[in-house]
């Protein structure tokens, strides 16, 4: 039991003014406090009104960094409790800038930074993270940060801001979260002269230096934390995203959340979509602009929903075309499909103009991962509007600037008839006398909710079934009153019972499929799940201390450590 002013200065454990007096004297805490008491309530208003005080995000941003460090309980309540106020400043679009800004808003240490030179000693650096009962680790090696590209050791807020939203959002406890950016360099010349830099200020190590290290932490991972740990890859850049997934998946708890999360979400926003324009999957054209880790993610498992509509592997691929940097992934053009997209490359007429494409191929779903801000241009979306009566237009690249359109533009050039999601949030958009509120298409309706459901059973693989079984269980949330508004999410409000039922249907899933370790099979799986849950409330911080009364003087006797099940 930690007593005194350290009890005070463990975010874990500190109350502030919701301290009793009977706790305060047990602790030692009596008069290092002011005397009056207050509850979680009084004090997350407290919280609401000081971070209103604020028109910065960015400041938003650093309230909450140290409310989480201050008293954490109180940060993720708040930040359970207000999800669609909050999540644009702990996550997308605000975190992007903090990651910008990370070397001038640095101060206290969150995560673990290893870096290439830790290679040949990754599990004793593990070894040095205080908490024994990781459960899950989300890393970045900061070369893909959202949109921005590669922000090197900069992108930590990106793993820290990920499982902030596993306990804010699934309930997942945060000592057994670990945040972790794997420091090879950057590449980025601006970090590279930034005098504020606080990452190596080396070029990216690549090839099989890069590999051995990766490889080398994954081992450590397993070894100090057993091996069911889910390992959570989070911004890698394309020539490592999909060949590293493809090395580990078999081998270890792992998934990438850039192509899997996303696919998962983004086929769950189609499924809800059908219900709108009643048109099955298999009975669209999809067209993607990028043809990366996420667009690769999105279109496989969209091929794969098609395929339980009836069509065969081929037909569905059939169905999906891409377009990259270098135009429209067609086999004849200069250079040919790269490696990374082959399945989607078209025997067709090569074409270099997006906005001739969208007329040429007349997809009835455009789907934007591409990180280039503004590229479905008005053009874009009249063409779309002509293609179909209501088109599918999916702005998913992050942040805010990063979107291929806004969705005002969205419904504006299309009549008002598209059907629109966004990596990030928008307003609501005003359209002849009517609003609107477009869902956000992003993956953090499904991480939080594999995890859960992976922690609880500690399932030690992740197949691809399991983020179907997460869209169809996010398509199902959404009501007639989302649909009515434009939206083809649930709102941000019901996200923590949308993972948690996610959650759910994959622990079942792991007992079907003999994925888990957890035995015997729990009887109510809805109910074990709920049981490993964080709670959000204050608990009681009175030492066990047998016949104490609080008027007496006392000395607190050590209680016994609980043995811990292996
Ligand atoms: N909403 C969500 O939940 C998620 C959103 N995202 C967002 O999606 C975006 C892409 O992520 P990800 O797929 O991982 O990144 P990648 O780097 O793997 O892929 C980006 C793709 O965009 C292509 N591209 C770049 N510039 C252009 C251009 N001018 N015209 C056409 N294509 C272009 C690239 O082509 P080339 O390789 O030839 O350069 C590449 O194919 C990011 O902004 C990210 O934030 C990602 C994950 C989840
Ligand atoms: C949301 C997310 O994972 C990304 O933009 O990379
Ligand atoms: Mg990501």
């Amino acid at each position: 039991m930690v007593r005194g002013i350290d009890h005070l200065r463990d975010p874990r454990l500190n109350k502030g003014l919701a301290f009793t007096l009977e706790e305060r004297q047990a602790l030692g805490i009596h008069g290092l406090l002011a005397a009056k008491f207050k509850t979680q309530e009084e004090q997350l208003d407290i919280c609401r009104i000081s971070i209103d005080r604020y028109e910065d995000n960015l400041n938003k941003y650093l309230y909450l960094v140290e409310l989480q460090d201050r008293n954490e309980k109180l940060f993720f309540r708040l930040l359970s409790e207000n999800v669609e106020k909050y999540l644009p400043i702990v996550y997308t679009p605000t975190v992007g800038l903090a990651c910008q800004r990370f070397g001038l808003i640095y101060r206290r240490p969150r995560g673990l930074f290893i870096t290439i030179n830790d290679k040949g000693h990754i599990f004793n650096i593990l070894k040095n993270w205080p908490e024994p009962d990781v459960r899950a680790i989300v890393f970045t090696d900061g070369e893909r940060i959202l949109g921005l590209g590669d922000l090197g050791a900069y992108g930590m807020g990106i793993p820290v801001g990920k499982l902030s939203l596993y306990t804010a959002l699934a309930g997942i406890k945060p000592h057994q979260c670990l945040p972790i950016t794997l420091d090879v360099g950057t590449d980025n010349q601006d970090l590279l002269e930034d005098p504020l830099y606080i990452g190596l200020r080396q070029r990216r190590t690549r090839g099989k230096e890069y590999d051995e290290f990766i490889d080398e932490f994954m081992e450590a991972c397993v070894q100090r934390y057993g091996q069911n740990t889910l390992l959570q890859f989070e911004d890698f850049a394309l020539i490592n995203a999909g060949r590293l997934l493809q090395k580990y998946r078999n081998r270890y708890c792992t998934f990438n959340d850039d192509i899997q999360g996303t696919a998962s979400v983004a086929v769950a926003g189609l499924m809800a979509a059908v219900r709108v324009r009643k048109r099955k999957l298999s009975e669209n054209i999809y067209l993607f602009l990028g043809a990366g880790s996420a667009s690769n993610g999105i279109a496989n498992l969209t091929v794969a929903a098609m395929m339980s509509e009836g069509l065969t592997e081929r037909q569905a691929r059939e169905r999906v075309y891409m377009f990259d940097v270098d135009g429209l992934l067609s086999t004849r053009r200069e250079g040919g499909v790269p490696e990374h997209a082959k399945a989607f490359g078209k025997d067709i007429e090569p074409e270099k103009d997006f906005e001739a494409c969208v007329a040429k191929i007349k997809p009835s779903c455009l789907i934007g991962c591409s990180t280039v801000g503004g590229a479905f241009t008005p053009n874009v979306l009249q063409q779309m509007a002509k293609n179909i009566e209501r088109p599918v237009i999916f702005a998913l690249s992050n942040p805010t600037s990063k979107a291929e359109c806004t969705a005002q533009d969205a419904y504006d050039h299309t009549e008002g008839r598209c059907i629109f999601a966004s990596g990030s949030p928008f307003p609501p958009v005003k359209y002849n006398g009517k609003e609107y509120h477009t869902g956000q298409g992003n993956n953090s309706y499904i991480f939080p909710g594999i995890a859960l459901g992976v922690i609880a059973t500690a399932t030690h693989h992740i197949p691809e079934t399991m983020f179907l079984t997460a869209a169809r269980t996010l398509a199902n949330y959404v009501s007639e009153a989302d649909l009515s508004i434009g939206r083809i999410y649930p709102s941000l409000a019901e996200v923590k019972d949308v993972s948690l039922s996610i959650a759910i249907e994959v622990a079942k899933m792991a007992y079907d499929e003999g994925l888990a370790s957890v035995y015997p099979e729990p009887k109510d799986i809805s109910k074990h799940v709920e049981n490993q849950m964080y709670n959000f409330n204050y608990e009681s911080s009175m030492p066990v201390v047998w016949g104490w009364k609080p008027e007496e003087k006392f000395n607190v006797r050590p209680i016994q450590p609980v043995p811990k099940n292996i």
